[in-house]
């Protein structure tokens, strides 16, 4: 098993890369990229620490070294925002880096599972998709969104606020990964119940919580220790996906063939080729359903940005 990270030498990808070394299955390799010099010192870093993953960084202008064989890319490289900015103004850098790099993939793994990290995610992913289609080597079950920050963002703030266990509370958050488009099932938490105002304002916390990080950070950036963690739970879940394990189910923004937008976040069955199955998000409240259906030009919106930015 190859697992690559891209941006590597960036607040999310060090923190990633930390918690795979530790966690990818014995006999794997880590494979660290970013345009930065230092990557390849990161690698020797991380390669100190006893765990049976091999691990290689690389640096400069071409990931290509870095990709070769991998089953799984994360991809974390480009600007993260600052205190005033919307996901949607890192669009004029991002774009061209995923851009860039997706062509890389397709010419070096294009049969990788490929998980977006990149914001605007909305926007990237449909970025990464147009790029693979050009190529010829597009498969929607191979391309993700990931937006398992919204899902852990969940559950902690349930947990804190009905006085739960946090390993117990299980939730589902749909639609994309900014602003109104992020939408947490506060009404299938199983266990507890919300009062209408808990359920709009936790709603609102966990739609605003990167935003919250951001100002905290005061212009040193946006989540990356918490991040690091939610992307080493998906990059894990699709290791044990393609391991064969059984039951591997996450959220994720993809092109799942949803009645609501092109690019849906919803839960996956994961597997040996990616996406088993697109699963049913269920049945949804009347909040929920109006949510749902408000968001959409912006989703839409988002998507048509980047399908357009490489067409
Ligand atoms: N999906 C999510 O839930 C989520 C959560 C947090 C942050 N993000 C996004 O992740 C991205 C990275 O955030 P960060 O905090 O790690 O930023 P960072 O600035 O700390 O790291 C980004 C890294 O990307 C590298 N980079 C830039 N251009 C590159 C290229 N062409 N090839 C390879 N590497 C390149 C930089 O050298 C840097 O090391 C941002 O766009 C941020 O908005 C997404
Ligand atoms: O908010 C950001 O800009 C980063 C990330 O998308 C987050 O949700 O924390």
């Amino acid at each position: 098993m190859k697992v690559a990270v891209l941006g590597a030498a960036g607040g999310i990808g060090q923190a990633l890369a930390l918690l795979l070394k530790t966690q990818l299955p014995a006999g794997s390799k880590l494979s660290l990229y970013d345009i930065a010099p230092v990557t390849p010192g990161v690698a020797v870093d991380l390669s100190h620490i006893p765990t049976a993953v091999e691990i290689k960084g690389f640096a400069g202008e071409d990931p290509t070294p870095a990709l070769e064989g991998a089953d799984v890319v994360l991809i974390s490289a480009g600007v993260a925002r600052k205190p005033g900015m919307d996901r949607s103004d890192l669009f004029n850098i991002n774009a061209g880096i995923v851009r860039n790099l997706i062509e890389k993939v397709a010419v070096t793994c294009p049969k990788a599972l490929v998980g977006i990290i990149t914001n605007p995610v909305n926007t990237t992913v449909a970025i990464a998709a147009e790029v693979l289609k050009k190529a010829g080597v597009y498969d929607k079950n191979r391309l993700f969104g990931v937006t398992t920050l919204d899902v852990i963002r969940s559950e902690t703030f349930i947990a804190e606020l009905k006085g739960l266990n946090v390993a117990d509370v299980k939730v589902n958050v749909i639609g994309g990964h900014s602003g109104v488009t992020i939408l947490p099932l506060l009404s299938q938490v199983e266990g507890v119940t919300f009062s209408d105002e808990e359920v709009a304002s936790l709603t609102k916390r966990i739609q605003n919580a990167g935003t919250e990080v951001v100002e905290a950070k005061a212009g040193g950036g946006s989540a990356t220790l918490s991040m690091g963690q939610a992307a080493c739970r998906f990059g894990m879940s699709l290791v044990r996906g393609l391991q064969g394990e059984a039951n591997i189910v996450e959220c994720a923004y993809v092109d799942g063939g949803s009645e609501h937008a092109e690019f849906f976040a919803q839960p996956v069955l994961l597997g040996k080729n990616g996406i088993e199955k697109v699963l049913p998000y269920g049945e949804v409240s009347a909040f929920e359903a109006n949510a749902r259906d408000s968001m959409l030009d912006t989703l839409k919106g988002d998507i048509k940005l980047g399908v357009d930015f490489v067409k």
